[in-house]
């Protein structure tokens, strides 16, 4: 790969980035022959970057959180010709970074998109809307939603977990109905999460087992989310175990490429952790569709 372009959001995660850019642009312009490093100012920025020059270059490095991912992946999954993708971790969950396995220290995270090791990865879809880590309904959007900033800055991922356990005690219930190849469902539930990477949050939390290659989300609809659940999430963490709950029928967890998903009351939708739209709607894997930079996935 010769062609490199860094596009890097310099306030995300305390300017955590910004703050190495003297180290990360002399060792990318040692290591590829011609690197353009673009700063974003604001919001849309980056978008409009790859959608004027990411089909001439051979690597496009999105530096900053997971909206700055966000953003850049959004704009970069529709092109024909495109790039190979690498994330430089910067903000504070950084998720699809971490099931990728690269290190949430930029220079060693720089050093492994300079090994250019490349694995094809699927990418999730609805309404011409693309994620890489979930897609979700119910409780999970309440959690980001009441998440008050001075939590997130002072707790980081933790408060994720504050925040959900806050919410199992209220009533949060809708009506969900589900069509897929593997599963109609058609009841009550609280929460449904579509899965594609194993972290949500910074913690490997919901699907730890969760591979991006098989052209497969990880289904989760908790139909009560009773506190149990939380602890049951937790331990899945802490065991590396998702819990099987065949045993349990106030959680179906199923695995499929295609789910259409309506709700009543219509719910927001949480895509990656931001706010585009409410049910219903149809959520689509795209098979191996970004070729990525990888390290050490466990
Ligand atoms: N220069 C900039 N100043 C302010 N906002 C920016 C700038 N460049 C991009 N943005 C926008 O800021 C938003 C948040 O960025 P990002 O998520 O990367 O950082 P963060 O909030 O610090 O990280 P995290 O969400 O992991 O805590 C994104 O929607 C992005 O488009």
């Amino acid at each position: 790969m010769k062609k490199v372009a860094l596009i890097i959001n310099p306030q995300a995660g305390k300017c955590k980035l910004e703050k190495e850019l003297d180290k990360i642009e002399s060792r990318l312009t040692k290591a590829f022959a011609k690197v353009t490093i673009y700063q974003t100012g604001q919001e849309g920025d980056g978008k409009r970057f790859v959608e004027q020059h990411a089909e001439e270059i051979d690597l496009l490095i999105a530096g900053g959180g997971d909206g700055t991912v966000f953003e850049i992946m959004n704009a970069l999954v529709p092109l024909e010709n495109r790039p190979v993708f690498a994330i430089l971790p910067g903000g504070t969950c950084n998720d699809f970074s971490r099931t990728l396995g690269i290190s949430q220290k930029p220079l060693e995270a720089l050093e492994q998109i300079i090994m250019q090791k490349c694995m094809h990865v699927d990418i999730g879809s609805y309404h011409k809307h693309y994620f890489l880590n979930f897609w979700g309904i119910g409780i999970i959007s309440k959690v980001a939603e009441e998440m008050d900033d001075a939590n997130k800055q002072l707790l980081g991922r933790i408060s994720y977990y504050l925040n959900t356990s806050k919410l199992v005690f209220q009533d949060k219930a809708f009506s969900l109905k589900i069509r897929s190849e593997e599963l109609h469902y058609d009841e009550k539930a609280e929460l449904l999460v579509v899965g594609n990477g194993s972290y949500l949050g910074g913690i490997q939390s919901f699907f730890p087992h969760a591979d991006v290659q098989d052209g497969k989300f990880d289904v989760l609809i908790v139909k009560e989310a009773k506190l149990k659940y939380l602890k049951k999430w937790l331990e899945a963490k802490i065991q590396d175990d998702y819990p099987e709950n065949e045993k349990d029928d106030d959680i179906i967890y199923f695995r499929t490429s295609k789910l259409e998903v309506s709700a009543s009351p219509e719910q927001n939708i949480d895509c990656d952790g931001e706010f585009l739209d409410k049910t219903p709607a149809i959520v689509e894997v795209l098979p191996k569709h970004l070729k990525m930079i990888y390290g050490e996935i466990q």
